[in-house]
């Protein structure tokens, strides 16, 4: 497949007064599969718009498959490239099919691909309903037919599980690692992110128009230093014997309920704390530091633009 790495340059984008985007730098390597996370205003779609080449950027420069973003050539790499834009424009009194067919004629794709993109989103039993009888999930499904339309080398997706259910979900992004299987760079951005957190290879987590963090969840998790969560269930009358059997472990914090403990402890010290509540335990739930956790410790309540 063709080389489609992103490069971003010192990238700043303003709208008069308002810095949206703030000295970016990044690289997404080809075939990578890369969340973008940030609150509403964070600049995550703008982000999106430079990357597409849709909005000039002020300063810096973007490249994508090598070939700069502003340049006359980069119309033939577009041609590559899938976007769901955060509302999928929908045309009601048209059928599933035809609107897709509409697409597979801007993009040059032969109509006969509709069917296939149709079944392989769930959509085949719908495709000649008009899309004034579709629900939100499935609107969300036939844009995602659009964007794989002539199986692009580059896919964005702005906030693309919405509107979806479980099932949903778990099938797209099967149909995503299908496509990162044939050499495709994705891009996602989503505000769910506990979804998020598992399925991307790295992420950056944008901050008022600013890279916050970067880097894999492990990575991030690593700097951060952010303390495990172990919630354990204990025999009666563990609950007063918790604090001393864990006494002679340092930077441990354990808030007693009853016969319910929650221990917050580095990663590390894990073990040595099951090891010492082992006894009188009965039951135990383990929470590792999420991206929600994360995108606190990184700045994330601040920079909220509306
Ligand atoms: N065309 C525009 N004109 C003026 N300001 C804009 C324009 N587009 C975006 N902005 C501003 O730039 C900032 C970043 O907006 P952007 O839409 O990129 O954020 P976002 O992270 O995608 O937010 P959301 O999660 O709400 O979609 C916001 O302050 C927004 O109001």
């Amino acid at each position: 497949m063709t080389n489609m790495s992103i490069e971003l340059d010192a990238v700043s984008k303003s709208f008069g007064p308002v810095e949206a985007i703030r000295n970016v730098s990044l690289n997404i390597a080809q075939g990578e599969m890369f969340g973008l996370i940030g609150h509403n205003g964070a600049g995550k779609s703008t982000l999106f718009k430079l990357m597409l080449g849709l909005l000039p950027a002020s300063a810096g420069a973007v490249r994508v498959g090598g070939v700069a973003t502003a340049s006359a050539q980069f119309r033939q790499v577009r041609r590559r490239i899938g976007y769901l834009p955060e509302s999928f424009v929908s045309y009601d009194n048209l059928s599933g099919l035809e609107v897709l067919q509409l697409f597979a004629d801007l993009k040059q794709v032969a109509r006969a691909e509709c069917g296939r993109m149709l079944r392989r989103v769930g959509l085949a039993d719908a495709a000649t309903r008009r899309l004034h009888t579709y629900s939100k999930g499935m609107r969300q499904r036939l844009g995602f037919a659009q964007v794989l339309l002539g199986d692009p080398a580059l896919i964005f997706l702005d906030e693309p599980t919405n509107g979806l259910d479980p099932e949903g979900i778990a099938d797209f992004y099967t149909i995503l690692r299908e496509a990162q299987g044939r050499g495709a760079t994705i891009v996602i951005t989503s505000h769910i992110l506990a979804e998020i957190q598992d399925r991307v290879d790295r992420l950056v987590i944008l901050d008022a128009g600013r890279v916050a963090a970067l880097g894999t969840l492990a990575e991030l998790r690593a700097r951060q230093v952010l303390p495990s969560h172990i919630d354990a269930q204990l025999l009666p009358g563990g609950g007063a014997k918790a604090g001393p059997a864990l006494a002679h472990l340092a930077g441990v914090t354990t808030i007693v309920d009853g016969e319910r403990v929650v221990i917050a402890c580095a990663a590390t010290l894990k073990a040595p704390v099951l090891a010492a509540l082992a006894p009188m335990l009965v039951d135990v739930t383990i929470r590792e530091p999420s991206l929600e956790d994360l995108f606190l410790g990184y700045g994330g309540t601040h920079g909220r633009a509306h």
